[in-house]
């Protein structure tokens, strides 16, 4: 009997300023991945190391790798199935993606991508694993939980990893780094990966002001997740740190409340731990950050770097173009072109759907 399901996974924007590592927002932009179980194909997925025919649409088209043990998407799932003793996809799996997300940008791409292998594992070996525990999972692939937890949960999450035991540290056969990196999960060695360690990551859902758009403005070029927090200190000072935390436990609130206080989530979005360091990486990056404020663009709210950029999301309830042209205007003089779009956030998270 073939076998039919679609995954939607959000992409996220990370950090909101000064939750680095912390805080993100699903946002309604979603990676869909089709699938076929289709016992008639079991002849043409033969042509696929571990039986899976992968196709693919959207953002990435040109760079994004079909081997199944090479696509974050397929691999991921490999390590969920290989963790509970299935090896390969059934014969005759089909795959195909379709990906608006941007790759590299700062919108949770490659999040997206985890939450949607570890579904997809999941789905396969029907093993019926809760969001909680697919967590676990993808926290074993990207060590940084604020992403991860706004797409597999949805909606403006705060996030911590658990304090791992030295055992459960042990348990590592994927490596804890920002993205699988090959081969990892995907060649088959024939051993059985441990499973992860339970309850990993923690979470809370907050509400969110439903005034309160975001409106995301994406430049042309990729900075890898990975290069942007190469550029991070491993040390802050505590000033830095109170800063930031000051902010932070503001902030979280201050975007629950109708009507939303400009002056007051303005100045929570600061931040003095990640942004100043990226600069390198993105042209321009103080004056944009500085170009739009509640008192130059009415509706306007907060603007932060996304994730690890170069994407800018700024916060507002009116003015979507205006507050937009400005910011692309100034990438313009960065000889910087950008996209922009206007997002809510994916209140649901990612979810299945049998067909
Ligand atoms: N839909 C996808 N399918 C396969 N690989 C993906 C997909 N989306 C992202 N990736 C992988 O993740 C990388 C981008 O991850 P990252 O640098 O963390 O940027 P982002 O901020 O977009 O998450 C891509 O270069 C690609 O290797
Ligand atoms: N907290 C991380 C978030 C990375 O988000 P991404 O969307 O750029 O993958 C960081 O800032 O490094």
């Amino acid at each position: 009997m073939p076998r039919e399901f679609v995954i939607k996974v959000p992409a996220s924007s990370a950090n909101i300023g000064p939750g680095f590592d912390v805080l993100g927002i699903g946002l309604n932009l979603y990676l869909e991945i089709s699938v076929n179980i289709d016992p008639a194909l079991a002849e043409t997925s033969k042509q696929d190391p571990t039986n899976c025919i992968l196709s693919y649409e959207g953002e990435g088209a040109d760079e994004v790798p079909l081997n199944s043990e090479h696509n974050l998407i397929t691999r991921t799932a490999l390590y969920v199935l290989r963790c509970n003793g299935v090896r390969v996809f059934p014969e005759g799996t089909q795959v195909h993606v379709n990906n608006p997300i941007p790759l590299g940008r700062g919108l949770g791409s490659s999040g997206a991508a985890v939450v949607a292998g570890v579904m997809l594992g999941d789905k396969i070996g029907g093993f019926g694993f809760s969001k909680q525990r697919m967590l676990d999972y993808c926290l074993m692939i990207e060590r940084h939980p604020d992403n991860i937890t706004a797409a597999m949960m949805g909606g403006f999450v705060g996030s911590y990893l658990r304090e791992l035991s030295a055992l459960e540290t042990e348990r590592k056969e994927i490596p804890l780094s920002e993205v699988l990196p090959e081969p990892a999960g995907g060649v088959d060695t024939g051993l059985v990966p441990p499973e992860p360690p339970v309850d990993i990551g923690r979470h809370i859902k907050y509400d969110w002001c439903k005034d309160i758009h975001c409106i995301a403005i994406i430049p042309n070029f990729e900075v890898s997740t990975a290069e942007s927090r190469g550029v991070l200190p491993s040390a802050f000072t505590a000033k830095d740190m109170i800063f930031n935390l000051q902010r932070l436990a503001v902030l979280t609130t201050a975007l629950t409340r109708s009507p939303p206080d400009p002056e007051l989530i303005y100045a929570a979005m600061q931040d003095k731990v990640h942004q100043p360091y990226r600069k390198t990486l993105i042209p321009g990056l103080p004056e944009i950050l500085a170009s739009v404020t509640p008192q130059t663009h009415k509706g306007l709210l907060g603007i932060c770097l996304s994730g690890a950029g170069p994407t800018i999301l700024a916060l507002a309830t009116e003015n979507f173009d205006a507050i937009a042209s400005e910011i692309i205007k100034r990438f313009a003089k960065e000889n910087v072109t950008c996209q922009w779009k206007l997002l809510d956030p994916a209140y649901e998270g990612a979810i299945v759907t049998e067909k």
